[in-house]
């Protein structure tokens, strides 16, 4: 099978082709005349933000007059939510867990009784996070997410992250392998050394290294990578992949082959939405072979665009790099006779980082994300306001996300190795209109575009990222040791979890136009609607 064959037009998961069934609670609901109508879903959300709101179902046949149908949305969520074990298919015997932390810590003083076991900082296999935490009392609260018309609070309970007291791998048996797929993301070398420390903690000898992403299981000149705590000692201190990335390619019965052949026992995957489904595809290939292999996803993404989690890694140091170009297109507007300056920065389907870096930098005056639409042109387009600031001001800077306005540009049908549609570059289309647009008018303007999109990639994790990286590389170590398979770890509400991967990668997770985020970003700019 082409892995490539099976994403959608924005590059994710299509769950009909890849027999994961279609979240029965995931489309959008809007709010119309008091009645409650379904709507396909959509990504783009371009209705007035006071009457749409999202819900989290889309069952229509969910009876909200029956008295337990909160019981049974719980009942369905705590499904889909369970955690795919090795169990569900080979009869395992659990270990003692050989992850221990307690000679390191202070001796606990409340007695004798204290169980030793605290010491260890288990995680108990039944602990949860709860994954919404506002109770919103209406559909129209900003960024209200409702299940129901009264939009009741459902308490959503997942399972949290950790090292368990029971392990399903003796460590010296174990082949761990490390495989980073897609684009650069900063922190990437943070998560391998990680997984690569953590594992040796565990005990594992024997880890590896796949290099150039899903490319590196088939190509028959690219070997394994051996790693050690030696190895991978200081690879933070740099951007980019020890190991290289790829993207496209592949077929999952060669790299399940490929797996087979190494001996590999726990796969750790770092990767976007693709490398997820690709991930997802190898586990069901895995169980499907009876292969007792562990694959466990870390998410890799700068856009931010994966479900249900807080943030990824890379995404904090992306804004504060991108804020550095930011500045850099502010000072040349602000020092030139009528400047613009003009921004693109990351996100094919989300603008959060365009949303981020506007907000911190603080200097932004129109930020265009893909999730709002705008026009150019017209009494209220994005030129007619540039005219009014360079008037009131003198000058403007502008911050678009790459996915932006994407209607602007001619449609073409190019795809990446992976299958990623080809986008248009809105950052060199709005430019090439800014100056046309004040050539027409007669107004002088200097326009000056950066796009700063690989030098932010190529960056290393900033503090933050760091310790995010950190703690998702150890939890990815702690979950294939517990014995879970198919899954990916993120954060929560501030909380480390492990989610099954189909839940993350159903669609792109998006800013929400009607969110207090986005709210903030336009007070911020003071820009207006554009339609
Ligand atoms: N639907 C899919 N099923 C299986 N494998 C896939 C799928 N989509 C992509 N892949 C494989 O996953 C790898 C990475 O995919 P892709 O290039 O889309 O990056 P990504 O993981 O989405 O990360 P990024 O955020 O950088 O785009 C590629 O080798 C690709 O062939
Ligand atoms: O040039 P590459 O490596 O294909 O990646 C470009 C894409 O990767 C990302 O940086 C991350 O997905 C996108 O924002 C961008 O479109
Ligand atoms: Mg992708």
């Amino acid at each position: 099978m082409a892995l490539v064959s099976s994403i959608n037009s924005a590059g994710f998961l299509n769950p009909g082709q890849h027999n994961l069934p279609l979240n029965k609670y995931n489309s959008l609901y809007s709010l119309d005349n008091s009645r409650f109508r379904t709507s396909k879903r959509h990504t783009r959300a371009k209705t007035s933000s006071l009457t749409l709101f999202r819900a989290a179902i889309a069952n229509p046949e969910i009876d909200f007059s029956d008295p337990h149908w909160k019981q049974n949305y719980q009942k369905d969520f705590e499904r889909r939510f369970s955690l795919p074990h090795l169990r569900d298919v080979f009869n395992l015997k659990p270990i003692q867990s050989t992850f221990s932390l307690k000679n390191r810590g202070p001796q606990f003083v409340d007695g004798a009784s204290a169980p030793q076991e605290r010491k260890n900082g288990y995680v108990n296999e039944d602990d949860r996070a709860l994954l919404k935490v506002i109770r919103f009392a209406s559909p129209t609260s900003a960024g209200a997410e409702c299940i129901d018309p009264d939009c009741s609070f459902v308490e959503q309970w997942v399972h949290r992250a950790g090292p368990r007291k029971h392990i399903y791998f003796e460590p010296e048996k174990v082949k761990a392998g490390i495989v980073t797929c897609g684009g650069l993301c900063p922190g990437l070398n943070d998560v391998i050394r990680q997984i690569v420390l953590t594992l040796e903690v565990y005990g594992v000898k024997k880890i590896v290294g796949i290099p150039y992403g899903y490319r590196g299981f088939f190509d028959e000149g690219l070997p394994e990578v051996p790693l050690s705590r030696q190895v991978v000692q200081n690879i933070n201190l740099a951007g980019g992949s020890l190991l290289g990335v790829s993207r496209g390619g592949a077929s999952v019965s060669d790299i399940v082959n490929s797996i087979k052949a190494s001996g590999i026992d726990m796969l750790f995957v770092l990767g976007g939405n693709g490398t997820h489904a690709g991930a997802n595809a190898i586990h069901n290939e895995c169980q499907k072979r009876k292969m007792k292999v562990s694959v466990v996803c870390v998410p890799k993404t700068i856009d931010n665009d994966i479900l249900l989690m807080d943030k990824t890694f890379g995404f904090d140091t992306a804004v504060e790099e991108a804020q550095r170009a930011i500045n850099s297109a502010y000072i040349e507007a602000r020092s030139a006779y009528h400047g613009i300056g003009v921004v693109k920065l990351m996100g094919r389907s989300s603008g959060f980082i365009a949303m981020h870096a506007s907000l911190s930098s603080g200097q932004i005056d129109v930020c265009l994300i893909p999730e709002v639409h705008f026009n150019l042109d017209g009494s209220y387009g994005v030129l007619r306001h540039l005219e009014h600031l360079i008037q009131i001001k003198g000058y403007a800077v502008v911050c678009v996300a790459e996915g932006a306005g994407q209607n602007f540009l001619r449609k073409s049908d190019a795809k990446d190795a992976s299958g990623n549609a080809v986008l248009g570059d809105i950052g060199v289309h709005i430019q090439q209109q800014i100056k046309s647009h004040f050539k027409q008018i007669g107004v002088p303007a200097d326009v000056k575009y950066i796009d700063p999109t690989y030098m932010i990639r190529a960056c290393r994790a900033n503090a933050s990222d760091a310790i995010l990286c950190t703690v998702l590389g150890q939890n990815a170590v702690h979950g294939a040791f517990a014995g879970y398979s198919g899954i990916t770890v993120g954060i929560c509400n501030t909380h480390y979890v492990y989610l099954p991967i189909p839940e993350v990668i159903t669609s792109p997770r998006c800013v929400d136009p009607n969110s207090r985020m986005w709210h903030r970003c336009l007070t911020s700019t003071g820009q207006p609607d554009f339609l």
